[in-house]
């Protein structure tokens, strides 16, 4: 990358120093607050055991879920008890990300040590990426190291803000891998090329489809953004996930699919539920048949069968968002048997990437991590690039020397 990385600086210029470390620590989570997939945390590791080891102070700083305002359970405890676990020392957890008690155990910090600060996104000025706000997380640190990869597309005051006031400001070792692989997999890709996206982050995923379109010769779309494409052909979708003001959008996009002779694959049955919950009622309809009151949490047995066929032939595959419901077993069919034909194409020679918390979590689950080409710590950051655009939190640092 034309960035300056960690791996550009040694020791004496860390030793002592107090680094303000930006990782995606986003995990899965179950109802109970357990955390479900660790990917996120073990590919911070060799960013902060570089820094340890170098003597720097690490001050890690995270958002966990979208909280409005401060929200107990989004608090990064779990998180920074699971991290010291894998690092095999203390990690100081602070209740907050800037103020007092910050500036009290960062002061307290020696070299070696490791902190996390609270769930960054209880302040709004967060993803509002306010400078005063960044200017105080900034305070506690001597330079920062953007390592958040996942997070890489959103200008916000962690990311993009606080490379104002921090000297130097550089990548990490998971952004270095992660822009390594998806730039060279992406920038020439082998076709036909695929994108899958599903997931329940409709409205900050629709759009990216549209510049899809123009990249690549498939695209499938499955999870919960299929039923605002249902709901703009009119389609009763029950309680199924919309996002109203994404209709028209959804209507422009399979028109100008069908004019870029793209092929835009929409499922067309699904299994409804009628309640969300692992122990609902549940059935397959076709897709002009979701009952009132019941809610599609899953793609259909034919579905099923048209993406796998239509994946067969590609030679490289992106998938961001699952098919379905997949943490509930009833809903789990449509995410894994895509999984198990990603691992089957892989098998003979394809590049197969997932991206996403829960997609890499979903692909876990099933075993298949291990038969992918790449396993992305970020979904919609990997769209972005595969789109071709310049991800903020990577503009923002600075440049190699
Ligand atoms: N039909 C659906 N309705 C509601 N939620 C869904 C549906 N299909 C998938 N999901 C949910 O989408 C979530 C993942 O979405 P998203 O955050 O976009 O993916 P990723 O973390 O991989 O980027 C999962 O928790 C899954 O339960
Ligand atoms: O989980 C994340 O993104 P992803 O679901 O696109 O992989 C990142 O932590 C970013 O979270 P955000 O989409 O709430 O900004």
């Amino acid at each position: 990358m034309s960035k300056k990385t960690l791996a550009n600086l040694s020791a004496s210029d860390l030793s002592g120093k107090r680094a303000l470390v930006r990782v995606d620590f986003n995990v899965p989570v179950d109802d109970a607050g357990n955390i479900t997939d660790d990917t996120r945390i073990r590919a911070a590791l060799p960013t902060i055991q570089d820094l340890t080891q170098k003597g720097a102070k690490v001050i890690l700083v995270s958002h966990f879920g979208r909280p409005k305002g401060v929200d107990d359970k989004l608090r990064l405890t779990p998180v920074a008890k699971r991290l010291s676990e894998l690092l095999g020392q203390e990690v100081v957890k602070t209740d907050d990300s800037i103020g007092d008690e910050v500036a009290a155990k960062v002061g307290a910090l020696q070299n070696g040590q490791v902190l996390l600060l609270e769930n960054v996104r209880f302040y709004k000025e967060e993803e509002k990426n306010d400078p005063e706000f960044a200017k105080k997380l900034a305070a506690n640190a001597d330079l920062y190291v953007n390592d958040a990869f996942g997070t890489a597309h959103r200008a916000h005051a962690s990311t993009e803000g606080v490379t104002k006031y921090l000297s130097p400001s550089v990548g990490g070792y998971l952004i270095e891998k992660e822009l390594q692989y998806l730039q060279s997999a992406i920038a020439n890709p082998q076709r036909p090329l695929a994108a899958i996206i599903g997931g329940s982050k409709v409205s900050s995923k629709i759009g990216v489809i549209e510049a899809l379109l123009e990249k690549c010769d498939k695209l499938i779309i499955g999870g919960g953004m299929i039923f605002t494409f249902y709901k703009a052909r009119g389609l009763n979708v029950g309680k199924s996930l919309v996002e109203e003001d994404k209709i028209e959008l959804a209507r422009s996009l399979e028109a100008k699919a069908k004019e870029r002779g793209v092929d835009l694959l929409l499922p067309t049955d699904v299994v409804v539920a009628d309640k969300f919950a692992a122990d609902a009622n549940s059935q397959t309809v076709s897709i002009d048949n979701i009952p009132d009151g019941w809610m599609g949490l899953d793609i259909g047995p034919d579905s099923i069968k048209v993406f796998q066929e239509a994946l067969a032939d590609c030679k490289t595959v992106i998938w961001n968002g699952p098919m379905g419901v997949f943490e509930f077993d009833k809903f789990a069919a449509g995410t894994e048997a895509i999984a198990h034909t990603l691992a089957d194409i892989s098998k003979k020679g394809a590049i197969t990437i997932i991206g996403g918390g829960d997609s890499v979590a979903a692909v876990e689950k099933v075993g298949l991590a291990d038969q992918m080409s790449h396993i992305s710590t970020g979904g919609g950051a990997s769209l972005e690039l595969l789109e071709g655009k310049e991800l903020p939190g990577i503009v923002a640092l600075d440049e190699a020397e």
